[in-house]
């Protein structure tokens, strides 16, 4: 961005500024730390200069935003012409509670919605399952039936608001009921908004929710892809997520390595099947972690995008914009809250989302201070949606595009990440032989993600014993006295309503139906074909999660991890 006769001239002003004006300030005073570094441990200079970025091309590496390569957003009006989209996280208990969750979120503002599910539902298990007691609706909304779907969205229009679903190994039948929903409602499937997690590959590397082994669930997640794009063409079938890869302890750049290498595993999987890239790449979405290190974050976002395009267009010859355009979802790092002085947390909230809002994102959940402790009470989610707001309606953050870019240390630490990042995923590649998904599954195979993530984590974890990373409230500025919130209590009659409504299911239904229905997700499933279909039909026909689910499990068997150890 400058040429080399003003580069020359910056370099000789900077180490007469070095001589004359830095050493005597750092002879009189040192600084207050040796190093400084992120949350991530990656070193930081003390200034950046345009002799950081000397290399940087404006038009190859920035570009204008809505075009390639996205690295100063997706849109050219960004939030001028539409803030992000503001989408809490809720379950709990049943579908009534849920629901009504929903329409307290939707008249404080709220402009998305995202379902949290039960343990049983998430591992799809029916709710009479005995592994799911003690569990059912405790730390999310318990679905076993289509019917619980139908209370779940009542009131709520399906072609107006998107609803995302974090829902991973049963997906599959997850979307199957929204689909069966929005026909029993007369919604067409076209105009059917919203995002499935379905993100298996995460799940094998980071957050381990599985039933049956990696090979045959990328399957289903593609099935899910496939159908979609057919069918529920505004629709978002997997949510690639590098969230729950950070939550786990990584660092900054293995989230966004991570996370970007499972996109291109499902890209190349999906083109595989004969698919073309062109025409389902431009629904796919990204979902990202946001930590405390302001710049940092707002760098790997940025770098996201960028790599992303330019990975697109290199490896998969995709030549839609819409292609190579990253749009992501952010969620404020759980793992950064604290249980000691919770209020605390509204602090670090509101800089990550700042964080995620000056990286670009289209929609965001922000943490509820007493996450720490208990799922949200309505008290503390209200504020966190409020913060929000008032970074959307009071700070001018949504007012310029890309008001990061630009700044020499930000653009740095851009190209840094970016560097870093795809260093990541060409390792993957190699130990693919060349091909991303099958790096992917080869890690997984021998712990290669586990290792790397553990090994980040506990390095993060030595520095907080030390006090190198300070976590104000636990390791500095203690407090003795009792300051824990009233927190959310979960209804003690869920369980009891939950099972009361599946028995009426069981008993209503046509068993013969369910019976037939069932049958043929293990015909499509035996024939190669596409399942969704059959799975609409056998939630239509209310078969229960579980039981679908149990036709994979038993066709596949369950997976155990071996960690390469065996
Ligand atoms: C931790 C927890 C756990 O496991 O426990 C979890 O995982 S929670 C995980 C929770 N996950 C989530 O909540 C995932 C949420 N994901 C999403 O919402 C999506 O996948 C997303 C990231 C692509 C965002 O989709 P969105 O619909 O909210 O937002 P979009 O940016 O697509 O905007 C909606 C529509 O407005 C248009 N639009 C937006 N802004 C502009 C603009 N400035 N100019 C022109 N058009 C614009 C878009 O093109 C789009 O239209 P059109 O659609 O027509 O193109």
């Amino acid at each position: 961005m400058y040429d080399d006769e003003d580069l020359e001239e910056i370099r000789d002003a900077g180490q007469q500024w070095d001589a004359e004006t830095l050493e005597p300030t750092l002879e009189r005073r040192g600084e207050r730390q040796d190093r400084f570094a992120t949350v991530s441990n990656h070193e930081v200079d003390r200034l950046y200069t345009p002799d950081d970025v000397g290399d940087l091309d404006y038009l190859e590496d920035l570009g204008f935003p809505g075009e390639e390569p996205y690295t100063r957003g997706p849109y050219p009006t960004m939030y001028r012409g539409r803030t992000w989209t503001m989408r809490q996280f809720a379950g709990f208990g049943t579908a009534e509670e849920t629901n009504e969750r929903f329409h307290y979120l939707i008249d404080e503002g709220q402009t998305g919605l995202s379902v949290a599910f039960d343990m049983p539902s998430l591992m799809g298990l029916d709710s009479d399952d005995p592994m799911s007691e003690g569990e059912i609706g405790k730390e999310g909304v318990a679905v076993d039936t289509l019917r619980d779907m139908e209370i779940l969205f009542d009131g709520i229009d399906l072609a107006e608001i998107s609803t995302s679903f974090t829902i991973n190994p049963s997906a599959p039948v997850i979307y199957a009921m929204y689909v069966a929903l929005a026909d029993q409602r007369g919604v067409s499937r076209e105009q059917l908004r919203g995002t499935l997690q379905n993100d298996m590959f995460k799940e094998f590397i980071a957050q381990k929710e599985w039933v049956i082994p990696p090979e045959p669930s990328l399957d289903l997640v593609t099935d899910v892809l496939e159908f979609s794009t057919a069918e529920t063409p505004k629709f978002h079938p997997i949510s690639v997520s590098g969230y729950h890869i950070r939550e786990a302890g990584s660092t900054a750049v293995q989230e966004l390595a991570f996370t970007l290498a499972d996109g291109f595993g499902y890209v190349e999987d999906a083109v595989d099947r004969g698919l073309d890239v062109d025409e389902f790449a431009p629904r796919l979405s990204f979902f990202f972690n946001c930590h405390n290190s302001f710049f940092e974050e707002i760098a790997k976002f940025r770098a996201a995008r960028r790599i992303y395009a330019r990975v697109m267009d290199d490896w998969y010859d995709a030549e839609a914009d819409e292609s190579k355009r990253l749009k992501f979802h952010t969620q404020t790092a759980g793992q950064s809250l604290t249980a000691q002085q919770p209020l605390n947390n509204v602090a670090r909230v509101t800089i990550q989302a700042l964080a995620g809002v000056l990286g670009g994102t289209q929609s965001l959940h922000t943490n509820s201070f007493d996450e720490a402790l208990a799922l949200p009470s309505e008290k503390a989610v209200r504020v966190a949606l409020r913060t929000q707001q008032i970074i959307a309606e009071e700070s001018g953050a949504a007012d310029i595009v890309d008001p990061m870019g630009g700044s020499f240390a930000v653009e740095t630490l851009t190209n840094e990440i970016e560097e870093r990042t795809m260093r990541y995923i060409e390792e993957i590649r190699e130990m693919g032989d060349g091909s991303v998904r099958d790096g992917i599954l080869n890690g997984i195979g021998d712990g290669y993600f586990h290792r790397e993530i553990q090994d980040a984590s506990y390095e993060y974890q030595e520095r907080v014993e030390r006090g190198e990373e300070v976590v104000v409230g636990v390791n500095k500025y203690t407090l003795e006295e009792d300051t824990s919130p009233d927190t959310l209590k979960i209804d003690e009659t869920t369980a009891e309503r939950q099972l009361g409504r599946l028995a009426n299911v069981k008993a209503e239904r046509d068993d013969a139906a369910v019976a037939e229905a069932l049958d043929a997700v293990r015909e499509a499933s035996e024939r190669g074909e596409n399942t969704i279909p059959s799975l609409v039909d056998a939630v239509k026909a209310y078969a229960t999660m579980g039981e679908i689910m149990s036709v994979f499990e038993e066709r596949y068997g369950a997976y155990s991890e071996s960690l390469g150890l065996a």
